[in-house]
């Protein structure tokens, strides 16, 4: 192609035969087939190369990088963003999630920088000016999600701050301070202003509690004769006596761990009774009953056995419950230079809070030049900000089941499955990303499509029922036949989600203000959900109102 000036699917399309930026699918991405279909249908390939050598248009830098994000966007996609994917446009917010906007302009802007460092490559001015243009698409982005904190003084960090002092001499470099932050517990607040690509925190291998403290121990002969324990189990067990051991390596650690985590797992039959009629009250008393089970086999074992390793008052069932709730609300995977992937906790980052819209989304490989972890910034950070971590794309019943909080903002990944049989679904030619999944709704305000035939509702779940029920129709069925079948969709997802709204009872009228934290807890989920399933009946309303309209018309 030769002329690449003006516009972005040109300039994206052209071949360079000296250098180009390769934006690639990867081949073991799991959801390639699916990444690729709704690729091809925006007019993307799976492998887009950026010319660099053409660009004299004055724009070329913007209008290159809002096409390589339109790209980026779709190769970055979970499988439930995925499936919640719109034909024309991501939400109303401009993209599909805030995890999913940084985590594609991080890889555009790391693409740019590998580029800088290959030496075949001439065009060092024109990636300057497209890394600016990437940089500037992170600051808008980040100007528009700005959240305020309030900050208790009053509150001591003394053992914080020792913990601060043993990273610095154990070789932890930092620009994060720790203070109590009201929501949030403990959290880490920029000392500095922050860039995109400096790194807040850097925490050498050995400061890292992983599987070595554990099986340097005298307990580890033991363990490791328990049939088909887990190393994360060996780990929890683990720290469950190290707690206490006033020599242990990571007393200081130890010592800013709070006595009691307030998860879910440590929900009162209050709570629980709040919960009657939601999603969460399920999950809650699985993983409860799950780890009762777990307790029970292990102790009788461990502790029958081995009273001298294992004495009986420091391996009762709180202190199980506490070790879990600590391992499940402040451990990270963590992959190490050998390439071996391990569940880890890390003194210092454990006070990164979680955010849908976080500061750093790539942080769980050690840097095998320096042996270190490093927490990059994915976005700017002013001093005196909070500075978040995510800690994975979470619904809201995960998070207080297994972290004990739930997010201030509207949460893209609370949504609900529903029990329909998705593997049946057969794709068809045009891009479906139905295909053996499971079908999900979530609250129709984050979809930007309320019109006929969309409704707010995921395509592919509408694309499920219509294709059951158009087995009635032939090709040349009339458009009626069609809107008939439309109704008749509406109406089912009306009365299934009008008995979800049913089982979650009436409005409660008490004021959360003296609740205990997990009643209050449980409260807000349950309005959360309330509200999910109301906009859902909500827009089953308006659709068939829409497509009654619309067969009410004369037909031609
Ligand atoms: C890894 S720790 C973070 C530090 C923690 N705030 C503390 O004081 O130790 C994870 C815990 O922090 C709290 N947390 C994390 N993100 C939060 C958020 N967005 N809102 C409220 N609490 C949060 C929850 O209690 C969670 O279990």
């Amino acid at each position: 192609m030769e002329d690449c000036k003006e516009s972005a699917s040109d300039i994206l399309l052209c071949m360079d035969e000296n250098h180009s930026i390769v934006l690639r699918l990867s081949e073991n991405d799991p959801l390639l087939d699916k990444k690729k279909k709704l690729l091809q249908s925006k007019g993307y390939d799976a492998e887009v190369h950026i010319q660099l050598k053409n660009a004299l248009h004055p724009k070329w830098a913007h209008t290159t990088a809002e096409a390589m994000l339109q790209i980026s966007r779709i190769m970055h996609l979970d499988e439930a963003e995925l499936y919640f994917c719109e034909d024309d446009s991501c939400s109303p917010m401009g993209y599909y999630t805030q995890k999913n906007e940084l985590e594609a302009l991080n890889s555009m802007l790391s693409q740019v920088n590998s580029s800088f460092l290959d030496d075949r490559c001439s065009q060092k001015d024109i990636l300057q000016d497209l890394w600016e243009a990437i940089i500037q698409l992170i600051c808008e982005f980040g100007d528009k999600n700005i959240t305020e904190i309030t900050v208790i003084n009053s509150q001591d960090c003394d053992k914080e701050n020792f913990l601060l002092q043993w990273g610095e001499k154990s070789g932890v470099k930092n620009r994060l301070q720790i203070a109590y932050i009201e929501g949030f517990g403990r959290g880490a607040i920029a000392a500095t202003d922050l860039k995109v690509g400096d790194i807040a925190l850097e925490i050498p291998v050995s400061a890292i509690i992983s599987e070595d403290a554990m099986k340097n121990s005298d307990m580890f002969p033991a363990l490791e004769k328990v049939d088909g324990i887990s190393t994360e189990t060996m780990l929890l067990l683990w720290s469950m006596k190290e707690r206490y051991n006033s020599s242990s390596t990571f007393k200081n650690y130890f010592d800013t761990l709070p006595e009691e985590f307030n998860t879910g797992l440590s929900f009162g039959v209050d709570a629980i009774v709040a919960l009657d009629g939601t999603l969460l009250l399920e999950e809650l008393i699985q993983a409860k009953e799950h780890l009762r089970n777990q307790y029970d086999e292990l102790f009788l074992a461990l502790c029958g056995d081995h009273p001298d390793i294992f004495p009986p008052e420091l391996y009762t069932w709180e202190q199980f419950l506490w070790a879990c709730e600590l391992w499940y609300s402040n451990s990270m995977k963590i992959q190490f230079a050998d390439g071996a992937l391990q569940t880890c906790l890390i003194p210092i980052a454990g006070f990164l809070n979680h955010s849908l819209y976080p500061h750093i989304t790539q942080y769980g490989k050690v840097d095998s030049a320096t042996n270190t972890l490093k927490f990059r910034m994915s976005r700017p950070c002013q001093a005196g900000e909070q500075c978040y971590l995510s800690y994975g794309n979470f619904s809201s019943s995960h998070l207080i089941t297994f972290y004990g909080f739930m997010p201030q903002m509207d949460n893209p990944y609370d949504i609900i499955q529903l029990d329909i049989d998705g593997s049946q679904d057969v794709c068809s030619d045009e891009f479906d990303a139905s295909s053996g999944t499971t079908h999900m709704v979530r609250g129709t305000w984050f979809s930007d499509n309320h019109s006929i035939f969309h409704y707010g509702l995921p395509a592919p779940l509408l694309n499920h029922f219509r294709r059951a029920q158009e087995d009635f129709l032939d090709a040349g069925s009339p458009q009626q036949e069609k809107l008939k079948i439309e109704v008749e969709i509406l109406e089912d997802l009306c009365s299934t989600f009008s008995g979800m709204m049913e089982n979650l009872g009436e409005v409660d009228s008490e004021s959360r203000e003296n609740m205990d934290w997990d009643v209050k807890l449980a409260a807000e989920y349950k309005s959360l959900q309330r509200r999910i399933v109301s906009s859902i009946l909500s827009s089953c309303y308006a659709g068939r109102k829409l497509v009654e309209d619309e067969l009410c018309k004369p037909t031609a």
